[in-house]
């Protein structure tokens, strides 16, 4: 019979990390570790494992100067976690003690355990003391070569700044942004999302559970924004879990029809309508199956590499390591090209990834164009407030970056072009 451990959060945070570094899961796909945790505790287990990744390259270069042979993984990351900690100001007897006692719980690497304690204790002792003069964390080379490419060093060194800055929590109102904005003393961001920069657990905030708003980067937020639905448009939103752009549509009042292929994420979209009191017709399928005509909007919100969510999600970067790309990028090609078999004269249809690659992005819709004459791009439709002119690309789309509105908080990297049928 096997006994199922119950981790500390600490415990259960290093658990998590061996899973995103050693095996390629992202934090949402681990597995088994939080499965008998109370929610607080679960909650403080993913926030210092978040606070690890994001702060990993740091604790690294701190270790590295602490430990001269490097350690099992599962070690590893018991002391990038006790670094972190530390450095961000941590009871330095707490975390010690702890991350000392899980370790030596575990048969195969207990007699490391005095190395754990030496070297955690030299931490709080002044060995952390450089953290906030070392360098902003890099990305992994796999994703920081090609962005240095499309960006430049200094972009992607102010992408790194916004990414290790983290995010704020962005919401979107059902109606009435302004007065939801009081509620939760949160700012009315120009584009008309809420940003709380700080808030504690979500489901509890006001007006959570009436469903007067749902979580929504303001960057994701801005392809509906800018489409403008009036009430009565036909609207195909297609890959459409969780549902952030199908509960702006049916907030407007528009008539979607929401398409994805995940029964589980499609789960997510049924209960946030129940929970915002909106409606959609909910359709489970491969949208390059999908056929039927006669929409006013057709959104694409193609499946990607998600790099433009890394502020929000720092395991991405250690999960991944860019050998989905050509895939997604050729998934994206044929959706693109069956939406656009979709489009009647009239129709709009917004494409739009949250990734920082020009390929899942500007490249898609520059080859879209030349492939198919009779489409152009509408690029005035994102002359909205927020929206700096600069960000309009040359095939006639919007880039948006994480180190865009600096002074605001950032937003989330996201590309979206509006396509039409040539008249
Ligand atoms: C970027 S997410 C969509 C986010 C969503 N539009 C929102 O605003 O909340 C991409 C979605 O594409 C879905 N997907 C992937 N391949 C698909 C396919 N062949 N047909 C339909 N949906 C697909 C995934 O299940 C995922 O939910």
């Amino acid at each position: 019979m096997t006994s199922r451990k119950t981790h500390s959060p600490r415990g259960a945070a290093v658990a998590l990390l061996d899973q995103v570094i050693g095996q390629g899961r992202l934090l949402s796909e681990t597995s088994g570790v939080l499965r008998d945790m109370a929610g607080a505790q679960r909650a403080e287990a993913l926030r210092l494992a978040t606070d690890t990744l994001r702060g990993l390259d740091r604790a690294d270069r701190l270790l590295s100067r602490a430990v001269r042979k490097k350690p099992p993984l599962h070690v590893r990351n018991a002391l990038r976690l006790g670094t972190v900690e530390l450095c961000l100001g941590g009871d330095a007897h707490g975390v010690v003690s702890d991350l000392v006692g899980y370790i030596s719980k575990n048969n195969r690497y207990r007699h490391l355990k005095g190395l754990v304690n030496a070297v955690l204790r030299q931490m709080a002792d002044g060995a952390g003391k450089p953290w906030n003069d070392l360098r902003i964390p890099r990305l992994p080379k796999w994703l920081r070569d090609p962005l240095t490419e499309a960006w430049g060093n200094g972009s992607v060194s102010a992408m790194e700044a916004a990414h290790f800055s983290g995010a704020p929590l962005d919401v979107t109102a059902k109606s009435d942004p302004s007065g939801v904005a009081k509620t939760l003393g949160g700012t009315l961001l120009p584009t008309g999302s809420i940003r709380l920069s700080s808030y504690g657990q979500v489901s509890a905030l006001e007006g959570f559970e009436n469903g007067d708003w749902w979580v929504q980067d303001a960057a994701a937020a801005i392809p509906v924004q800018a489409l403008k639905p009036g009430p009565g448009t036909r609207v195909l939103d297609m890959c459409a879990a969780p549902g952030g752009k199908t509960l702006q549509f049916a907030a407007a009042g528009a008539e979607v029809t929401a398409i994805d292929a995940s029964d589980r994420r499609m789960d997510r979209v049924r209960e946030n309508l129940e929970r915002t009191k909106l409606s959609a017709e909910l359709v489970v399928g491969d949208v390059l199956e999908f056929e039927a005509e006669g929409y006013d909007i057709i959104l694409l919100d193609a499946p990607c590499s998600s790099t433009g969510t890394i502020r929000r999600h720092p395991d991405l970067p250690y999960a991944k390591d860019g050998s989905e790309f050509g895939d997604l990028i050729a998934l994206q090609t044929k959706m693109l090209d069956h939406a656009v078999s979709l489009l009647a004269p009239g129709g709009r249809l917004m494409y739009c990834t949250c990734s920082l690659l020009p390929d899942e992005g500007e490249v898609q819709i520059e080859e879209l164009l030349q492939r198919r004459d009779e489409l152009r791009t509408d690029p005035t439709i994102f002359d909205i407030p927020g929206i700096d002119p600069e960000w309009l690309t040359e095939e006639g789309g919007l880039r948006l970056r994480p180190d865009y509105w600096p002074d605001l908080g950032g937003m989330d990297g996201f590309y979206m072009a509006c396509v039409t049928l040539r008249t």
